[in-house]
């Protein structure tokens, strides 16, 4: 990874690599009188999986609603692709998944997968519409579900629809928040397994928060673990080989990473330990 030099940066800041697609600096939020996060710094690289994890209420989801625009930092500030993330979203630049698919009941799964396009790009039509929402329910492999209403579908399939709805914008970055929390183990490990490949084929920069140590190694390049002291983030790169497959969490490496990790969350649970 090259990381820009003073001089050649011109006006940029030192910290910001070329290949950084989502720099934030110095973020610190205070909602309700109380202090959220402090004095954060993160990149992501473009095109990376990039995993944050740590204690409830750490802050993972307020830190994802910086980097998406919805929470504006009391200091600090964020680039995505040199934009303010509000004028990036202005921009379809971002997609949003969270834990609740929150599809509308009466559309069908290509309708909903469709929607937020149609939303934001008046000038398509409905086939148009119908037909970009088809591509997309094929590449999260609901092909064949796309007559199929809410009701009818599973909650991994509901996921999968919201991530289609989320890919439909073509957006250079998807801001996961739990998506597959609500999931029974095994559909959970499917589901990481797809989010990979759709990755691998889509070429887009993911952060996800996530609870599980598994599903951060299994799928990241980069985990970022916030500490339940705010101000507090560290930072393990997964350096396991791509593709990844289930099988990569029998791999020895993966179960030193497992205990790394866990060892890490540990020391983020102590409000007192070191930063
Ligand atoms: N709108 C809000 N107003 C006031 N406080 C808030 C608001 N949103 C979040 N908080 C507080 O900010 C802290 C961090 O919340 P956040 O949801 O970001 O944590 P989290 O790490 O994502 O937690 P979890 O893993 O349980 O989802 C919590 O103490 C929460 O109560």
């Amino acid at each position: 990874m090259r990381i820009e030099t003073i001089r050649a940066a011109g006006d940029r800041p030192a910290h910001i690599r070329h290949d950084d697609l989502i720099s934030a600096k110095g973020i610190s939020v205070v909602m309700a009188r109380q202090l959220i996060l402090q004095n954060i710094d993160l990149s992501v690289p473009k095109g990376s999986f990039v995993s944050l994890i740590g204690p409830s209420g750490c802050g993972k989801s307020t830190l994802l609603k910086v980097l998406a625009g919805l929470v504006q930092p009391s200091q600090g500030s964020v680039s995505i692709a040199g934009l303010a993330p509000t004028e990036a979203a202005r921009k379809r630049m971002i997609g949003l998944v969270f834990q609740d698919a929150n599809l509308l009941p009466w559309k069908n799964a290509v309708d909903n997968a469709s929607m937020l396009l149609g939303i934001a790009d008046k000038s398509l039509s409905r086939s148009d519409l119908r037909a970009r929402g088809q591509e997309m329910l094929e590449l999260v492999g609901l092909g064949d579900s796309a007559h199929k209403r809410p009701n009818e579908l599973s909650g991994g399939m509901r996921q999968r629809v919201a991530i289609a709805r989320a890919l439909a914008l073509d957006p250079a970055v998807l801001l996961m928040d739990e998506p597959f929390g609500a999931l029974d183990a095994i559909t959970r490990d499917a589901m990481g397994q797809s989010l990979l490949e759709i990755w691998q084929r889509t070429g887009k920069t993911i952060v996800l928060v996530t609870h599980s140590i598994d599903e951060a190694i299994h799928l990241s390049r980069h985990v970022h673990v916030l500490g339940i002291k705010p101000g507090r983030i560290e930072s393990l790169d997964i350096a396991l080989p791509y593709p990844r497959d289930l099988s990569v969490t029998e791999d020895p490496e993966f179960v030193r990473l497992v205990v790394q990790l866990r060892t890490m969350l540990r020391a983020s649970h102590q409000p007192g330990g070191a930063s």
